[in-house]
């Protein structure tokens, strides 16, 4: 169970991992213009530093930001074809030395007004492209000289500039795609169907889903001024605080309004290098987790009434009981022989039953070690034994909740868990080994047994108490032999079940072999005749299921009825066995040839012996 759970918890953890991929790999770009205010810093500060004016332009030749230490003019438009345009277009610097003349200004509309007397624009570069251009502006001859005389350093500090911008470029992206991360993490949490509460490293809570809210009975307001501890205050929890000791998928119970609530916890702590930063606590509901493991490990045929075959009284009869009863919470025991389809009418009751939602679980108390029966059935608490598994584990009684449990072969329970399966069935609670609390139980119980537990019980080797508490509604099935009218119509259903597994096209029975299999005592019930139909399918080569083609079991059984059968004369022996071979293998020529085979006759001897009975 453990290893399904395992499986579920990192499948939901693959599917965060992918998803986390999947956001990753969608950047949104941040422009120049998402970061104005801190452009508009920088402007002042290489402003402040070099007593210049500074102009900041985006690649759409937006002003980003810009100084008016001396230069008061407000810039309003930046186009392409004027200077600092020009380098976020070619990505290169440029510096103008003196307006009038400058290839730069001969195109700009400001020319006649302009009151730079020179300046330097240098590209802000990310990624090798131009994003946008720092523009340094000298308006009198004596910030002129020192421009011009100092460019080469000047340009080499505005691309440090650039750098710094740039590098806050990056740390809003970083932020948004953070900010993005976080609010789909969120949204995840809260659209799965396990509880999640996240801790930091002292244990204060910082986040819980709505699962783990409605579970604990909590506000978010309320949780956050918690401990993780002081919610869930299992010693497993404080260790992972505590020492860092992750642990997975125990169980617990806690009272809700009086009410236990069972689920399976897991604790992990989150990393920040060789630091621990915090945890993270799933806890999915006992019965959520029940009902993954039955839809996983039970197969998802249902049994019907229907696929009970045979309309001989006998079994209609039995089957109107069933259905009768089947809507019942009663306890119904099963009597029949070995075979008879004890546990398919068992799966058809839960079938037609209003719990034929939730669990079905069979139970064979005569497939299991007797010391390992108590624990199967009713689970074991952490540490109740040497050998029990970490978290303990729930029994199928636990796990058959809201359902049925089919109890097959109850007369052979040891004497000793009688008696703990008569508490459980008259207090509708069971207890765990090693455990103290007694966990409710809404499971209805069908038993089943071929044994005479009436007289077992009389000897003293049943308990009296618990069979009269079983036999509330006893559904006896009769064995074959005493419904020889359902053997037909089951051999034709079952030639079809096998036709199809075995991918053949047998038509039926020869009618020697219906006559044998019709009398045979069927010891195994529909089971045997099951396994005969089986072994004769696979072994047939024609298309009727013949005598060469039936277990020998079978046959030395009819060979010692035959000694009871009457003598007939030769003859007409003779005549029955080559209008079996007839109707078998077909009166064709192929037919015949192939019935003369069977009966080693040659052709020639098969139409004689034709003529002779006017066949
Ligand atoms: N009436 C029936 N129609 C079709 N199949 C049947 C019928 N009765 C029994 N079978 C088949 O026979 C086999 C044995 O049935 P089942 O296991 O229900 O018997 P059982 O009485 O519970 O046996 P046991 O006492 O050995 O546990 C199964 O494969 C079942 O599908």
């Amino acid at each position: 169970m453990i290893k399904i759970i395992d499986e579920l918890i990192s499948n939901d953890i693959m599917m965060y991992i992918l998803y986390f991929c999947y956001i990753k790999g969608k950047d949104k770009t941040v422009k120049l213009s998402d970061i104005r205010q801190e452009v508009q810093k920088i402007s002042e500060a290489i402003a402040s530093v070099l007593n210049m004016d500074v102009i900041i332009s985006d690649n759409e030749f937006k002003k980003i930001g810009d100084t008016k230490k001396h230069f008061d003019e407000e810039v309003k438009i930046i186009k392409d074809t004027y200077v600092i345009g020009k380098v976020v277009k070619s990505g290169k610097p440029v510096v103008i030395s003196g307006m009038e003349e400058s290839e730069n200004c001969i195109v700009c509309d400001e020319k006649g007004k302009c009151k730079l007397k020179a300046m330097i624009c240098n590209p802000i570069k990310y990624n090798n492209q131009a994003i946008g251009a720092i523009g340094l502006i000298a308006i009198s001859e004596e910030y002129k000289k020192i421009l011009l005389e100092n460019q080469v350093n000047l340009i080499e500090f505005l691309d440090r500039m650039g750098d710094l911008i740039v590098s806050k470029l990056m740390e809003k992206e970083a932020s948004n795609k953070l900010e993005v991360i976080k609010n789909q993490l969120l949204s995840i949490m809260d659209s799965i169907d396990e509880g999640v509460i996240a801790a930091d490293e002292n244990g204060y809570i910082v986040y819980t889903n709505s699962v783990i809210n409605d579970a604990l009975g909590l506000t978010p307001e309320e949780s956050m001024k918690k401990r993780i501890y002081d919610v869930l205050p299992q010693s497993y929890v404080k260790k992972l605080v505590k020492e860092n000791k992750q642990f997975s998928n125990i169980e617990i119970s806690i009272n809700k309004n009086n009410n236990d609530l069972h689920a399976l916890i897991s604790g992990k702590t989150v990393q920040l290098g060789a630091k621990s930063a915090g945890s993270i606590l799933t806890f999915r509901k006992m019965d959520d987790v029940y009902k993954v493991i039955n839809e996983m490990s039970l197969s998802n045929v249902t049994t019907s009434f229907d696929d009970i075959i045979g309309n001989s009284e006998e079994i209609v009869k039995v089957k109107e009981k069933a259905k009768m009863v089947a809507n019942s919470n009663s306890t119904i025991l099963i009597l029949g022989e070995s075979g008879t389809g004890k546990e398919l009418f068992a799966r058809a009751i839960h079938e037609s039953s209003n719990r034929k939602n939730k669990p079905f679980i069979a139970f064979n108390c005569a497939a299991i070690p007797e010391n390992l029966i108590e624990s199967e059935l009713f689970g074991y608490e952490e540490g109740a034994f040497t050998g029990a598994v970490r978290g303990g584990k729930p029994g199928k009684f636990q796990l058959a909740q809201g359902g049925t449990i089919f109890l097959d072969e109850i007369g052979d329970m040891p004497l000793h868990l009688q008696t703990k399966l008569l508490r459980v069935l008259q207090e509708k609670s069971i207890e765990k080994i090693g455990g103290h609390k007694s966990i409710p139980i809404d499971t209805r119980v069908i038993a089943a047994t071929n044994k005479e537990l009436d007289k077992m019980a009389e000897a003293g080797e049943f308990r009296e108490d618990l069979y009269y508490r079983l036999n509330v509604i006893p559904i006896n099935i009769p064995p074959l032999r005493e419904r020889k009218g359902d053997i037909k119509i089951i051999l034709e259903y079952l030639l079809k079940v096998y036709n199809k597994k075995l991918n053949k096209n047998i038509k039926g029975f020869s009618s020697n072999v219906e006559s044998v299999l019709l009398n045979n005592k069927w010891k195994g019930n529909v089971r045997e005749l099951e396994n005969v139909v089986e072994y004769s399918v696979n072994m047939e080569t024609t298309s009727y299921i013949t005598m060469n083609s039936i277990p020998q079991k079978i046959l030395d059984t009819e060979g010692v009825a035959a000694r009871h059968v009457s003598i007939v004369p030769i003859q007409e022996m003779e005549e029955k066995l080559i209008k079996q071979a007839l109707m078998v293998y077909g009166d064709s020529v192929t037919g015949k040839a192939m019935a003369a085979e069977a009966l080693n006759i040659s052709m020639a001897t098969l139409y004689r012996k034709i003529k002779e009975y006017n066949l």
